[in-house]
Order: C-alpha cells, then structure tokens, then sequence
C-alpha cells in the first residue's frame, strides 16, 4: 500500500469546535469550546486516509481573529511545512473571517504543500453536523498531489474553492463558501479531489511577502460606502493615525463628493488609499470612477474590501510607492 500523508490538524476554533445545548441548537451555540483533540477522534475514518496529528493554535471565535493571530499562524504553518515529515496542513477555524485568513496565508506561506482551511455552518453538537465531513475532506484534500502548487485552499460543503476568490456569502446555510463570477476550483466526492482550474494570480511560494521577522503590521481600516455618507469615519481613522484606508465604495469603486476630499487629506498625510468595491463581485477598474492618477489612490482590481486591506497591509510592509502597490494589486 502506498505511505499515507503525515497531515498536521492546526485549530483555532470556530463553529466546528462549538457545542450547543441540545441536538437541535444551531443558532445561539457557544463557538471554540471543543479541543483538536476531540474534533479528531470524533472521525477516525481520517486514519484511514492520512497520519493525522493535531495541534491547538487558538481557541476562539473567528470575529476575533486579529492581526497578530494571523503572524502567528502563518509563521506555524511555515515552520511545520519546512518539515520532511509534514506533507500537508488543515486548519480548522470559524467560518465568519475564514475568507480572510485564508488570502493572509494565501500571500504569506513559503511552500507548495497544500494548505486548507476548513470550517462548519453547524456547531459539532448538532444533528448532522457538518464539521466531521468537512474535515475529513479537508485532510484528504491537504494530502493529494494534485493540491500542490494550487495556493491556500478552502474546502466545505464538498466543495475547493481559492483563498483569493472566496467569500462567506449567506448567514447561515451550508453551501456559504462561494466565489462569485469565477467560481470553485472543484469538488470533493467519493474521498478524492477534483480540481477544474487553478489561481493565475500569485501566492505562497511565488508571493513577494515575508512576515517571517514581522510581530506587527499597519494599521489598515475599511469605510464603507453609501447614499448621504459623511467624512466623518475618514476623518476619525485618519486621527487614529492609519497608515491605509480601504473605500468599500458603491458601484465601481465610486467616491462621493462628500467623502473624496477627506480621502484626498488623507492621501495627502501620506496615508495610502484603495478604491474597492461593496458590490461583492467585479473589477473596480484605475482610473474608472475617480482619477487615480491624478488622486494618488490605488483601484483594488476585483478584490473585496476585507481582502484589499490584507493586500495592503502587507504591501505596506514593503513599500510606501503608490505605484508600487498599484503592481502588487494587478500581481496578487
Ligand atoms: N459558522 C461559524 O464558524 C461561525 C461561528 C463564529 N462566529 C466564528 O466565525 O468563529
């Protein structure tokens, strides 16, 4: 028989770890409450598709995740990739900013070995919950060859989808991971992966940034665009001393004439300024809706605000060229 994967468990909590009051408890559970231990033993089929061994990074909600969460876990899961014996990594975590931290690692891992972030919708506790299926895909898919080289991968309800492209789009029902316009990658069925397409933007082993010496980033915030919207939250987070600010504009990235002059100070203090879009899907084109020439701003191609703030955080780390990190927006 051929060598199973050696496959490391990272968890950091989540609803997969979460445990409700009774079967029937899907909302109003308590998250991160289960230990990787038990989330393992709980499938011992993955000892049929894998070496599995676990390891328990945080145990948290994911609407804490933070900055210096994500430096941890990024330099972990650099460290146990560098092993010979490590071939492949999950990590389990809440499915509320899973989308982000998986483009973090997406742009922050140094290898090939694949890496899949896995969560579920329902708490382990529920009648069919969804966690132990989920996490037996995930390790199988942490330990195909065809995974490699494909960048960080999300994989639940069956399905692979990109770190980059992927996005929790509904509250609440099982098939939330999705990828508007461009799609999945492929599918999980009958304890094998099925890929279809691969990212053509860079990341991991071929990605410019290196948090490796890093115990912060900027600070990068979002303001959110809409009708009768003020400079008051610019204004605010320019106070606060940002070194980046997201618009999660209307339409094509669109500036209000009530907002585009605080922007213009805040460019003007040096702060850097992306263009994004709230619409969910779609490329905020340069110098579509606003000048970006002119105004020294960046447009955030056809990223969400959440991962365009990633993008510039760490693009920060290396640069403070506008035109530098206009490049790393078209690259990544
Ligand atoms: N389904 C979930 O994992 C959501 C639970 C929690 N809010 C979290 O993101 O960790």
């Amino acid at each position: 028989a051929d060598k199973l994967p050696n496959i490391r468990i990272l968890a950091t909590g989540g609803t997969i770890a979460g445990s409700g009051a009774t079967s029937t408890t899907t909302v109003g559970y308590t998250a991160a409450t289960v230990g990787v231990q038990k989330l393992i033993d709980a499938v011992p089929e993955m000892k049929t598709v894998a070496n599995v061994s676990g390891e328990q990074v945080f145990q948290i909600a994911s609407e804490n995740m933070s900055n210096e969460h994500w430096l941890k876990l990024a330099k972990r899961v650099n460290e146990l990739l560098g092993q010979d014996d490590v071939d492949g990594v999950v990590i389990t975590h809440g499915t509320d900013t899973l989308e982000e931290t998986s483009y973090f690692l997406n742009l922050t891992v140094k290898s090939k070995k694949p890496v899949v972030l896995v969560g579920s919708m329902r708490p382990s506790t529920a009648i069919s919950a969804d966690g132990p299926i989920n996490l037996y895909n995930a390790v199988i898919l942490a330990g195909s060859p065809d995974a490699r080289g494909r960048g960080v991968l999300v994989s639940l309800n069956d399905q692979i989808s990109a770190a980059r492209e992927v996005s929790k789009t509904n509250t609440s029902t099982m098939d939330t991971f999705r990828s508007p316009d461009l799609g999945m990658l492929g599918y999980m069925q009958g304890n094998k992966a099925y890929f279809y397409r691969s990212p053509s933007r860079r990341h991991t082993a071929d990605a410019e940034f290196d948090v490796s010496k890093l115990d912060r980033l900027p600070q990068v915030d979002i303001v959110y665009g809409y009708a009768n919207v003020n400079r008051v939250a610019v204004d605010a987070h320019l106070k606060a001393g940002v070194a980046g600010l997201v618009h999660a504009g209307v339409g094509n990235g669109s500036l209000a004439n009530t907002v585009k002059p605080a922007l213009v100070d805040a460019r003007k203090q040096g702060v850097m300024v992306v263009r994004a879009s709230r619409t969910g899907s779609g490329i905020v084109t340069r110098n579509g809706e606003a000048n970006d020439d002119e105004l020294d701003f960046v447009a955030a191609d056809n990223l969400s605000p959440q991962k365009a703030r990633i993008l510039l955080m760490l693009a920060l780390t290396k640069t403070r060229d506008s035109r530098e990190v206009q490049r790393m927006f078209r690259e990544y």
